[in-house]
């Protein structure tokens, strides 16, 4: 079994959270959920699964399995694209997103999205967080500036960033960036964070960083995750789903995923395998 290390410095282990969070509420529930591309292959097949609310869910399994696909219906990313297709139900709060009469640019400002590459505009690091809140809210001058600031802060940026904000957010470093575009994120108030990949192409430092803020927003919000790094899925999330073919194979408890899987597939993908 994979080795569960003690949290390194500064990061605290969900798995602490469990018994707390098993009681709080859903948040997403995904029912016979099936998406395709094309209309003919699906990729994923049929998928069920909970994300509870201030609590990590971890997305785990080998590439193509469908992670972060899922991740994608869950905020209907996939509806810029024509031609992509998914049925069952995803349930927000209890309400169907995937029905047709979703209005997609308030569910977008309740789900929010960050993406493996940092993916910042091209315009000042105020901007970057300004830009979205005011296609969500009219605020004043003041209070945009509190807004922005209190993202920062949140995202453990802001230290590192209140003397340049009128730089450009492309000048900072790819560890910077991504905690940006976290900030970004969180500054429109969100209730979901759908993480995919926000570490891998960062360097140790700046996952640490990143792993760190994941631990504080844990409180907040309801936050999934997708992660190739098995050892990052165990620091930082309460919950684990692995996923192979495009099928949820198990879902669990972190600890007991990683310590006692229930699944053959399971054991072979988290004590390394097959990847
Ligand atoms: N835009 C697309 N058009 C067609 N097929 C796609 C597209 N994106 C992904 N796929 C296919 O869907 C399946 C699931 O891919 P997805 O990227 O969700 O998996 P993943 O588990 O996130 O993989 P990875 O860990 O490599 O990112 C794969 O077979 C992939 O080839």
């Amino acid at each position: 079994m994979i080795n569960l290390r003690p949290p390194e410095a500064g990061v605290s282990n969900g798995r602490r959270a469990i018994g707390s969070a098993l009681e709080k509420p859903a948040k997403i529930d995904a029912r016979g959920l099936r998406f395709s591309y094309d209309g003919n292959h699906e990729v994923l097949k049929g998928i069920d699964v909970t994300l509870r609310d201030r609590a990590v869910t971890a997305f785990i399994g080998p590439s193509g399995c469908g992670k972060s696909t899922l991740l994608r219906i869950f905020n209907r990313m996939y509806d810029l694209y024509p031609g992509q297709t998914a049925t069952g139900e995803v349930l927000f709060d209890g309400r169907n997103i995937l029905s047709k009469s979703e209005d997609l640019e308030e569910l977008r400002g309740r789900i929010g999205m960050v993406f493996q590459k940092p993916t910042p505009f091209p315009m000042s690091i105020y901007e970057n967080i300004a830009f979205g809140v005011r296609l969500h809210e009219k605020l004043g001058k003041a209070e945009l500036d509190e807004r922005v600031e209190a993202a920062l802060r949140e995202a453990a940026l802001w230290e590192e960033v209140k003397d340049k904000l009128a730089q450009s957010g492309l000048g900072l470093s790819g560890g910077q960036q991504q905690r940006l575009c976290i900030a970004r994120a969180i500054a429109i108030r969100p209730e979901v964070l759908l993480l995919d990949e926000p570490a891998s192409a960062l360097d140790p430092i700046s996952t640490a960083k990143i792993e760190e803020l994941i631990d504080e927003l844990r409180a907040a919000y309801c936050i999934a995750i997708v992660t190739h790094n098995m050892q990052q899925a165990v620091r930082v999330s309460e919950y684990t789903a692995f996923m192979y073919l495009g099928e949820l194979i198990e879902f669990g408890a972190t600890d007991d995923i990683f310590t006692h899987p229930r699944n053959q597939r399971t054991e072979a993908y988290v004590t390394g395998r097959f990847g």
